[in-house]
């Protein structure tokens, strides 16, 4: 079989036309890849090596948009993080509650998780002043999620809409602990509360509906800190004038990138294809129970643990994919990767409900209106529902011109489709992907044989 015709164009405007030309013989994705390290693990090990005291050793960071908005933030901070262009990353800790004032705006670019997770730190720095702020998609995503808790802390933060969108400006307080019941599973208004209560006097909790991802639970206890979880509430509780150390932290590959690799594997026929090192933490592992119900064919192999996270290697062979409902409980471990999972669902035989994710509406961009628009552009049957989509698959794809809304996840996840669909298929703004996946383009031409 030839492989797919894939050109990545740069326009004058320095915006990216990623062009996939299916050949009409069709094509199959073969060998063994690695993607790049997980997002999460990675915004909190430069977190927690910042507010640290000693040094902090990271191997494997994702070099992607993302985690550099992170770095640069914290660097703004104090914190001495070596450039982002290496195996490994060092960071020389300022020990907690030793921020410096930062002579200019925080600026924390297209990543909802630094920003949040900042902001709980940044609020329990009494005497010091901080305006944080990010780009376009970042100034429209809802801040209240962790400005309301932070303000019952007694956390003293201002911004435009009552105080709910970037830029924000925060006057750092001793802050009082508080037990938060949380109305959403939301890992970064957890972990944004647990790290204000870190530096606070006393016993700070956060109980959430539904467990979200737990990567800040694991890291803050290896770095030294006092954390007690019940799992029957999802409740953790952080004891507060903690002192953290620096480790040593190996980030294990992104499932979020990987589920790319899972999906399209599994649809386009004669695949056979292994993801080495993926991080496979049971928070995270929703996308694998969703793709089983539909009837994929992964096996996880060589499972161990790598610096306090489970990791394995999934071998993926394609399979012809049916249907299924993803709703409940599920949908916080398996969010990001609700974009691919529709995909996946368009080439499954029946319809696919997909339910209880209104999230994904403020995520980069609106996941549900977005996904929806782009892949019935490419013939698919997808129906916008409230908190999600109904997906009749089945149908053939036909290439098109689709944009990604400059929403890294949408641009991958269209690229994928393209593998499947006839002709050629044109994704704008495809430089998105540099949020969380640089080399995308590079590994999509490696496995296409
Ligand atoms: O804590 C994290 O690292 C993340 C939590 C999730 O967001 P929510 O906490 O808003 O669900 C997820 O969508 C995001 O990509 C990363
Ligand atoms: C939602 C995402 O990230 P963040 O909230 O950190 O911008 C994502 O990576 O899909």
């Amino acid at each position: 079989m030839s492989a797919a015709v894939i050109t990545l164009e740069t326009q004058e405007n320095a915006s990216q036309n990623l062009i996939i030309q299916r050949p009409p013989a069709g094509l199959s994705l073969q060998g063994r890849i690695r993607v790049p390290g997980d997002k999460s693990i990675s915004h909190r090990a430069l977190m927690l090596g910042a507010i640290a005291e000693g040094e902090t050793e990271i191997q494997g960071l994702l070099l992607g948009e993302d985690p550099r908005s992170t770095a640069h933030c914290f660097r703004a901070l104090g914190a001495e993080i070596s450039e982002l262009n290496t195996e490994f990353v060092r960071v020389k800790g300022i020990g907690l509650g030793n921020f410096q004032e930062p002579v200019d705006v925080l600026n924390a670019g297209n990543s909802g998780t630094t920003i949040r997770l900042m902001l709980g730190l940044l609020a329990s720095h009494p005497g010091r002043f901080f305006t944080v702020t990010g780009d376009d998609s970042l100034r429209s995503r809802p801040m209240s999620r962790v400005v309301k808790p932070l303000q019952q802390m007694a956390a003293e933060i201002w911004g435009r809409k009552g105080n709910s969108l970037a830029p924000l400006a925060i006057q750092g307080q001793a802050l009082k602990p508080i037990h938060y019941h949380s109305p959403i599973a939301s890992a970064q208004v957890k972990s944004c509360i647990l790290l204000a209560g870190l530096n606070t006097e006393g016993q700070t909790t956060v109980t959430e509906p539904a467990l979200s991802r737990d990567h800040s639970e694991r890291m803050l206890r290896a770095f030294g800190a006092e954390l007690s979880i019940d799992p029957e509430t999802n409740s953790v509780t952080v004891t507060g004038n903690a002192k953290l150390y620096g480790q040593k932290v190996i980030v294990p590959g992104d499932i979020s990138s990987a589920a790319f690799w899972l999906v399209a594997a599994s649809i386009v026929p004669g695949s056979d294809l292994v993801v080495e090192n993926v991080g496979v933490n049971p928070t995270r592992t929703g996308v694998l129970e969703a793709l089983s119900m539909m009837g994929a064919d992964i096996q996880l192999e060589n499972q161990r643990e790598v610096t306090g996270e489970p990791v394995a290697d999934l071998r993926v062979r394609s399979s012809q994919l049916k249907s299924c409902t993803i709703a409940g409980d599920i949908i916080p471990r398996l969010i990001d990767e609700i974009p691919i999972l529709a995909v996946a669902a368009a080439f499954a035989q029946g319809t696919t409900i997909i339910r209880d994710a209104a999230e994904l509406r403020v995520k980069e961009s609106d996941r549900i209106t977005v996904m929806a628009q782009q892949l019935n552009q490419m013939g698919a049957k997808v129906t916008e529902l409230p908190d999600g989509m109904e997906i009749t698959g089945g149908t053939t794809l036909v290439g098109a011109s689709v944009d990604s809304h400059t929403d890294h996840r949408i641009g991958m996840s269209l690229a994928i489709a393209a593998l499947n669909a006839s002709g050629t298929t044109t994704i704008h703004r495809a430089e998105a992907a540099a949020i969380s996946y640089p080399n995308f383009t590079n590994t999509l031409v490696e496995v296409c044989r």
